[in-house]
């Protein structure tokens, strides 16, 4: 079966600490491949200011020089807030060979129990967890379904947030190295987050 890691997330814009986790995860897990989803409407933060098609655009520069990961922009193609189980259902639906792995830094870990049908969504996936700096998550006070569907890997720490670069950005200050080059580029050529 291909094992598949699944990395959902706002990517306003995307940045080192998700292509590490991602590259972590795949690592620890022998994943086949990652596909990174971007939201349209996240669940529990403010929407987006950066439209789903230059969020996803960012995400192309970011990947395009590793085979292993894809953008799967299933949750930009559907109306309304981008529920995780509905996006797993759907991609269970369309890929039955596929075995997948939700991955998740260890701010969002704490929130999976008051996810939409978090229940559910722990028998369709397995969760990959990865430490982010000052967001601690002890898994010990995790539900029993949640917890035995866990799997830590560990990754170096990066300290590294979209709410940061975007607030760099808007003082002017430097945000090399933080990101990929080309995702760099598109944003000054774009002009994004500046004010
Ligand atoms: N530096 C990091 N290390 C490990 N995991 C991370 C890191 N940054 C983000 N993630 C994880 O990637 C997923 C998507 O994150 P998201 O796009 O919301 O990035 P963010 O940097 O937290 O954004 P924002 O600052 O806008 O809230 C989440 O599961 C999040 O925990
Ligand atoms: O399905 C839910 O109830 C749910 C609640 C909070 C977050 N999520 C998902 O978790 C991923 C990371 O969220 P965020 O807010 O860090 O971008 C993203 O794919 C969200 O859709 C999902």
């Amino acid at each position: 079966m291909r094992k598949v890691g699944l990395l959902g997330g706002t990517f306003d814009p995307v940045h080192n600490g998700h292509l590490l986790a991602a590259e972590t995860a795949r690592d620890a897990l022998g994943l086949d491949e990652v596909w990174f989803i971007p939201t349209l409407v996240p669940p529990h933060k403010p929407q987006p200011g950066t439209d789903g098609a230059r969020r996803r655009d960012m995400l192309e520069a970011a990947l395009v020089n590793n085979p292993a990961f894809r953008v799967e922009d299933i949750e930009l193609r559907k109306e309304g807030t981008s529920y995780t189980i509905e996006t797993v259902t759907e991609l269970r639906r369309r890929y039955p060979a596929a075995q997948f792995h939700w991955i998740v830094g260890s701010d969002m870990i704490r929130d999976l129990p008051n996810w939409r049908r978090a229940e559910e969504l722990a028998e369709a996936v397995d969760f990959i967890g990865l430490e982010r700096p000052d967001q601690p998550s002890d898994d010990a006070l995790l539900p029993e379904y949640i917890r035995s569907k866990l799997v830590r890997a560990s990754m170096p720490l990066l300290g590294i947030s979209s709410t940061d670069i975007r607030r760099r950005i808007r003082e002017g200050r430097s945000v090399r190295y933080m990101l990929p080059d080309p995702v760099i580029e598109y944003i000054q050529r774009d002009g994004l987050y500046e004010s």
